[in-house]
C-alpha cells in the first residue's frame, strides 16, 4: 500500500476540478470581470504581486462574483437575498459534470421526453443553482424541490428571470401532507407514502420486495424528501442533493476563510446529513423504478462509509463515489442505482476513448492495491505482452503486439464463461478488429484507492486517437472481469 508520504503527495496532486469543468484550465479572471461589470469592480483589489483578488470572507463579494460568473459565462440572470447560501460556480459545476459522466454510462434515457435528460434537485435552495446550470449548459430539465418560502420564492424568480430555460425547470414545494405517490403493497394493498412508512404499531414497513427496519427513519423527522414529492408515473434520469449537512448551527460553524452565507434551514436538519441521506436511500427503495441514478453529496467520510454499507443492505446493483475537492474542504459524491448492470455496461468501453476506468468495489479484506497490481502485471505477462510494474507510481506499463492483444482477448473470453453477467462485446468480434495492421498497443494501468475496499483502476492509452482504441476498450473490459472475479466479493456491487 502507498506510504503516508505517497498518500500526501497523491492528495497534493489530486485534481480539484472535473476536466470538463469550464474553469478547469480557465479560472475566473477577476480583472476582466471587473472591467466588464462595474458592480463587481469595487470588490476586486490587487495583491502586492499584482494579482487581482477578492475578499472571500465578505458575503457581498462572493455573491457578486457568483452573479457575474453566471451572467458572463452562462448567460444566466441570478440573485439571492442576504444570508442565503451562496454557491461557488466552479464547485457546483463539478457535481453537474459528474452526473453527466454517470449518465453517459447508461444506454437510454429514463423518461418519455426522448433526448431530454430529466433530473430532480432535492433542496434546490433560493439559488436554484443546479437546475440553472444543468439546463443552460446541458439542456437538462429539472424539478427542484424545497421546503422554505424564501427558497421557493427566489428559486422561482431565478427561473423566471431566465426565459430561455424557464420551460425546463419546475420549482416544487414540499409540504408535510403531500399525497403524490401511492405504491400498492402487494400483500395487503395498503398504500405506502411519505407519511406512513411505518405501520400502526410502528414496527415495519413493507415497500414491495424490501422490508425496511423502523429505525431507518428514527433520526429524520423532517418533511418528505422523495417519497411523497415525486408524483405517480414520474420518471427521472437522476436525482441530486446538496443536503443540510449539519445537526446544529454550531456544528456548521463558520469557515473563517470564506463567507458563503447559509441559514439554519439550509444548513441544518435533525440527524444531519446521515439521517437526511439515509432517508433518501430508503425512499430510493420505494422509487427504484422512477430513477436511473440516485445521487447525493456527502460532507463526512465517516458518513460516506455508513451510507455505502446501508446501500449494500438495501440491495442496490451499483454504487459509485467521487471526491469533490473545494479549496480546503473535501466533499464526496455518492451515487447508486437499482438498474441491472447489464443495461449500463456498454458505453464505458466505447471505442475512441483513450482513458478508461472502472471501480472495484467490495474488495475482500485480505487483498491490497499491490495484490491487484501484481495480478494486472501477470494478466498481461502471461499473454506474452511486456508488462512492467512500477510500485512507486502504483502503475503497470504494458506493450502488446497484435497477436498478444488477440491472446489477451481470447483469454478473457474464457474467463468470461466462468463469471456471471455483462459482457457486451464478444471476444470474437473484438479480436476481429485486430486484423488491421497496427503498431504495438502501449498503455498504462494505474490503481488508486478510493475508500477502504474500493479501488479505481484506470487504463490510459499512450497513443491518443489511436485506431486501436476499440481493442483497448475490450482489453480493459477483460481486465475488469478478471480482477473483479479474483478480488471482489460476489455481491452486490457490480460496476
Ligand atoms: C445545503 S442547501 C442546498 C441549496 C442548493 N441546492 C445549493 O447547492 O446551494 C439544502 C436545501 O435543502 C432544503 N431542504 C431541507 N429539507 C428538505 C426537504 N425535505 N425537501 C426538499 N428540500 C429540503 C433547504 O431548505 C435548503 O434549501
Amino acid at each position: 500500500m502507498p506510504s503516508k508520504k505517497t498518500n500526501k503527495r497523491k492528495r497534493a496532486e489530486r485534481p480539484t476540478i472535473h476536466p470538463k469543468n469550464k474553469y478547469a484550465n480557465n479560472p475566473p479572471d477577476f480583472s476582466l470581470l471587473a472591467s466588464l461589470y462595474p458592480s463587481f469592480k469595487p470588490f476586486v483589489f490587487y495583491s502586492p504581486d499584482g494579482r487581482p483578488r477578492i475578499d472571500w470572507t465578505d458575503f457581498n463579494s462572493t455573491r457578486e462574483l457568483t452573479r457575474v460568473l453566471l451572467l458572463h459565462d452562462h448567460g444566466l440572470n441570478w440573485w439571492i437575498p442576504d444570508g442565503q447560501l451562496c454557491p461557488t460556480v466552479p464547485n457546483r459545476l463539478n457535481y453537474i459534470h459528474w452526473i453527466e459522466d454517470l449518465l453517459s454510462d447508461t444506454i437510454s434515457k429514463n423518461n418519455k421526453n426522448g433526448d431530454i435528460v430529466r433530473g430532480f434537485d432535492i433542496g434546490t435552495g433560493a439559488n436554484c443553482i443546479y437546475p440553472l446550470l444543468g439546463a443552460s449548459l446541458l439542456g437538462w430539465s429539472f424539478v427542484g424541490s424545497d421546503v422554505t418560502d424564501v427558497a421557493l420564492e427566489w428559486a422561482e424568480r431565478n427561473v423566471k428571470n431566465n426565459p430561455h430555460i424557464s420551460e425546463l425547470v419546475e420549482v416544487r414545494k414540499v409540504t408535510d401532507c403531500q399525497e403524490t405517490l401511492s405504491i400498492e403493497d402487494p400483500n395487503n394493498a395498503e398504500s405506502v407514502n411519505g407519511k406512513n412508512r411505518t405501520d400502526m404499531n410502528g414496527s415495519l414497513v413493507d415497500s414491495g420486495s424490501f422490508t425496511l427496519p423502523v429505525d431507518a427513519y428514527k433520526n429524520y423527522h423532517g418533511p418528505p424528501i422523495l417519497v411523497g414529492v415525486v408524483r405517480d408515473n414520474e420518471k427521472f434520469d437522476f436525482c441530486m442533493c446538496n443536503p443540510p449537512f449539519f445537526e446544529t448551527m454550531e456544528e456548521a460553524g463558520l469557515n473563517p476563510k470564506t463567507s458563503c452565507g447559509g441559514t439554519p434551514m439550509e444548513m441544518v436538519c435533525p440527524g444531519g446529513e446521515k439521517a437526511f441521506i439515509s432517508t433518501i436511500i430508503e425512499d430510493s427503495v420505494v422509487l427504484k423504478e422512477s430513477f436511473r441514478w440516485f445521487t447525493s453529496m456527502v460532507g463526512r467520510k465517516a458518513n460516506l462509509k455508513f451510507l455505502i454499507s446501508k446501500l449494500r443492505d438495501v440491495g442496490v446493483t451499483v454504487v459509485k463515489t467521487t471526491e469533490f475537492v473545494q479549496g480546503q474542504t473535501c466533499r464526496w459524491g455518492l451515487a447508486w442505482s437499482f438498474v441491472p448492470p447489464s443495461r449500463k455496461i456498454i458505453s464505458p468501453y466505447v471505442a475512441g476513448k483513450s482513458i478508461l476506468s472502472f471501480m472495484l468495489e467490495g474488495i475482500q479484506r485480505q487483498f491490497s492495491a499491490i495484490d491487484v497490481l501484481q495480478s494486472v502485471e501477470s494478466f498481461f505477462h502471461t499473454s506474452g505482452a511486456s508488462s512492467k510494474l512500477n510500485a512507486s507510481s502504483f502503475a503497470v506499463d504494458v506493450t502488446a503486439s497484435n497477436e498478444q492483444c488477440d491472446v489477451i482477448l481470447k483469454k478473457g473470453g474464457k474467463l468470461h464463461d466462468e463469471t456471471a453477467n455483462c459482457n457486451p462485446i464478444d471476444a470474437e468480434s473484438a479480436s476481429s478488429s485486430l486484423h488491421t495492421p497496427l503498431n504495438n498497443l502501449c498503455f498504462r494501468i494505474s490503481v488508486f484507492q478510493q475508500i477502504p475496499g474500493t479501488l479505481l483502476v484506470k487504463g490510459s492509452l499512450q497513443q491518443r486517437d489511436s485506431p486501436v482504441s476499440g481493442v483497448f476498450s475490450s482489453i480493459i473490459q477483460r481486465l475488469e472481469e478478471v480482477l473483479r472475479n479474483k478480488f471482489c466479493r460476489a455481491k452486490p456491487i457490480v460496476n
